[in-house]
């Protein structure tokens, strides 16, 4: 270990995802000495094998789509030919195109020093790789989180992809079956399906499990209807068979059934990486569920340590680990009192169509709230955009409390555009009155947002006091 390099920092920041790279390049640009560890590749899972490639893929899948939704508006095109090869290009693309931002080269032009070695904690402020020995003032921990490989007998018998390997799967899978109906099954079984494959989802519970649960219907129900099989409340019992040749035995509600595919994935949640950083030396508390932090994301065990992103635990979003990365440069550097929970979260789904959520969905409110919880909805089938597009699946709900928003959720065609608005004036405290007090271009389909909350006033401003009201002020000449 002696002739390990020894390096001084201000911070050091074991993970260079979306956590570690935005708190990083924030310390940088405040002129603080920044040393930044990455044992696999810069940019973390977002940029590699998560939200990009798979963003890449859908958009590749929505072209292909285009000659079955063509018929609906009188226009006949021929079937789409898809060349896998080609579609891996546009992926890599993507991720190439991005890279840059994310690269060593760009790290080091803002002052890091860039290690890209596995680091490990020495000690309460000490860490070390296999060249260096870094004792710093600060120290993140934003290694990410992996797969879970849930323990089914037999599958360590056969081959499955992971999201580390289905972008650069080398063979197109024709037939493809999906252990888990989260967020990463539901938005790849549709692009595997309108890619070509015949795609089976086996789902222990219910598909989209934390979304609202009416509006993951309506998502299912239409990825349903595009060919996917989806089974809901079937818990995989048994893998097994070989390459190119998969069989799942699936316990349900009706009994076993046998599931058979060319190729598995699995998207069964993930699991914190916390493994190999010696966490006991750093005095670092942790569960499977990450390191264990408060509200500041500050460790309870080590005040010099704080953890963003997946390993926080309390969610896996790239903006959420850019908000963490917001909340840490705020506290530690400008003493200013930003927590991890000051700010609604929104989360979406990238299906067609998309499921979004901000802040509470309805049930999470009536849990905390109770009986006094309001919800205001609004459907696209009753938005003149979504009826002129013919794409009029879905519905906007807002979800009150004592008359102030704690929460929205949209389903439908842009979904993840239109919510933003609802975040804006949750995360700024606005009235549920400034959604309505604004003049919406015609015909937009964020118009939906403003009718739910001008249908929450309706009572009000049409009921039978505003009628007298009204009739009195009409004698004033
Ligand atoms: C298929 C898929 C699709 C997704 N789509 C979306 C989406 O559309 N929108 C969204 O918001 N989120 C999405 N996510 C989630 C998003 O990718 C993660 O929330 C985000 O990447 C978390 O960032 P992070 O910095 O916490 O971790 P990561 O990005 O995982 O980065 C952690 C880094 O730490 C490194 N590391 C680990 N241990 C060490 C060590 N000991 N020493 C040095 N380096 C180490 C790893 O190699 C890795 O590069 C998706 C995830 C997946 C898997
Ligand atoms: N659009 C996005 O923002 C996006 C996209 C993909 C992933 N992500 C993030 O990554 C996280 C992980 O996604 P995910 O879909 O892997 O996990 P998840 O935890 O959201 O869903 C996993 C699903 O697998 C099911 N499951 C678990 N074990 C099973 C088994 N043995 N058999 C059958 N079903 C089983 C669970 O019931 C659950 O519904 C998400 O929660 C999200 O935070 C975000």
């Amino acid at each position: 270990m002696s002739e390990l390099r020894t390096l001084k920092a201000d911070l050091a920041v074991i993970g260079a995802g979306s956590a570690g790279l935005s708190a990083a390049a924030g310390a940088a640009m405040l002129g603080l000495k920044v040393v930044l560890f990455e044992k696999h590749e810069m940019g973390g899972d977002c940029l590699n094998f998560g939200c990009v490639p798979s963003k890449a893929l859908i958009s590749a899948a929505k072209i292909a789509h285009v000659p079955e939704e063509a018929v609906r508006y009188g226009i006949s095109l021929p079937p789409a030919v898809v060349n896998w090869d080609a579609v891996k290009a546009h992926v890599r693309g993507a991720i190439e195109t991005i890279a840059p931002i994310d690269s060593q080269e760009r790290f080091e032009g803002l002052g890091c020093t860039v290690i890209r070695e596995a680091a490990r904690f020495e000690d309460k402020n000490t860490l070390v790789s296999d060249s260096v020995r870094v004792k710093a003032r600060r120290i993140i921990i934003s290694t990410g989180s992996r797969a879970i490989i849930p323990p089914v007998p037999g599958l360590e018998d056969v081959p499955y992809f992971t999201n580390e390997t289905i972008f650069s799967a080398p063979d197109f899978p024709h037939e493809l079956i999906i252990l888990g109906g989260g967020p990463i099954g539901l938005e790849l079984a549709q692009a595997f399906s309108r890619l070509g494959s015949k795609v089976t989802v086996v789902e222990m519970g219910r598909a989209l499990p934390r979304s609202d649960a009416a509006h993951a219907k309506i998502a299912v129900d239409a990825v349903r209807a595009e060919g996917v099989t989806i089974l809901e409340g079937h818990k995989a019992t048994r893998i097994s068979g070989g390459p190119g040749n998969i069989s799942v035995k699936a316990e349900g509600p009706e009994g076993d059934v046998m599931i058979a595919g060319s190729h598995i994935l699995i998207a069964t949640g993930r699991q914190a990486v916390t493994d190999g950083l010696d966490l006991e030396k750093g005095g670092v508390d942790f569960t499977n569920k990450g390191v264990t932090v408060s509200d500041t994301l500050r460790s309870k065990s080590n005040p010099r340590v704080w953890a963003l992103g997946d390993i926080a635990g309390h969610g896996q979003f790239t903006h959420l680990a850019g908000w963490h990365s917001s909340v840490f440069v705020r506290r530690a550097f400008f003493k200013q009192g930003s927590k991890a929970s000051s700010l609604p979260l929104p989360a979406v789904t990238y299906t067609s169509p998309e499921v979004a959520q901000v802040g509470l969905t309805e049930a999470e409110a009536r849990e905390k709230f109770g009986d006094a919880v309001k919800t205001s909805a609004f459907p696209f089938h009753d938005n003149d955009r979504a009826i002129a597009e013919a794409k009029t699946l879905g519905e906007a709900k807002l979800v009150i409390h004592k008359g102030k928003l704690v929460g929205a959720s949209i389903v439908g065609e842009g979904a993840g555009d239109i919510i933003q608005m609802v975040g804006l004036a949750m995360s700024n405290g606005l009235k549920l009155t400034a959604l309505t007090n604004f003049i919406s271009p015609y015909p937009t389909r964020t118009e939906v947002v403003k009718r739910a909350a001008s249908a929450y006033f309706t009572p009000s401003v049409f009921g039978a006091p505003a009628r007298t009201l009204v009739g009195i002020l009409q004698k004033i000449p």
